[in-house]
């Protein structure tokens, strides 16, 4: 099976990569996978820059091609926060729960119509010698009250995707990868993803 190496150490993106990418027969390697590679910076102050920042340093450092993802939530009564830092949005330690109680505390108070949010995913593909490009994926919805459920990661058990009654966090996999910001950013990645020299023979 040809390869295609995501610079992620998130598992619970290198977890939706690989069921992405198996459907068109492309084994996924995330950065978890491959010893010594170390934490890239996330220096950026949008999704496109840390994208960037991710794809072409471990790019460079491998001399391969390489995609890297940098997504998060959206919330409108937050005027667009966590945003860029949702991993981080609690603390340096990349808690989900702590991110999670952070954020249903400050929508305390806040009704049903106005708890509208999206996810966002910028895919950056970096090829040695050749200019990165990006695909956009989003994903509507908006805020539980409380978290449920126990599939996926991050804010999916307090995100209900429009025309969902449960969480993210309660679909199952096949079904999260279905509507996912993910999945629409690799829809609009796949047009281009054999013309462009991206896939590992080995
Ligand atoms: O409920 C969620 N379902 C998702 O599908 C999802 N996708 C992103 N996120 C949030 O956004 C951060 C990304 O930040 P991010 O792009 O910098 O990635 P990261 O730092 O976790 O790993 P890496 O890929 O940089 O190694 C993540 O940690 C999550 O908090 C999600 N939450
Ligand atoms: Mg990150």
């Amino acid at each position: 099976m040809k390869k295609i190496i995501i610079a992620t150490k998130n598992k619970g993106k290198a977890k939706e990569f690989k069921e992405l990418f198996a459907a068109y027969e492309l084994d996924a390697i995330s950065l978890n996978e491959l010893d010594g590679i170390p934490d890239v910076e996330e220096t950026g102050s949008t999704f496109k820059e840390n994208a960037a920042l991710k794809a072409e340093q471990i790019a460079s450092m491998l001399s391969l091609p390489v995609i890297a993802d940098d997504s998060g939530l959206m919330i409108d009564a937050l005027d667009g926060k966590p945003g860029v830092y949702s991993a981080r949005y609690a603390g340096e330690d990349k808690s989900d729960q702590a991110n999670i109680d952070k954020v249903l505390t400050e929508l305390h108070n806040v009704p049903e119509t106005k708890r509208t949010a999206h996810f966002i995913c910028v895919l950056a593909v970096a090829v040695p010698g050749s200019a990165t490009t990006y695909y956009i994926g989003y994903c509507h919805g908006r805020i539980a009250h409380s978290p449920i459920g126990k599939n996926g990661f991050g804010y999916d058990p307090i995100f209900i995707p429009k025309g969902f009654q449960q969480t993210m966090a309660q679909l199952s996999p096949e079904e999260k990868n279905a509507i996912s910001h993910r999945r629409n950013a690799l829809k609009e990645l796949e047009a281009s993803l054999n013309k462009q020299d991206i896939l590992l023979d080995r």
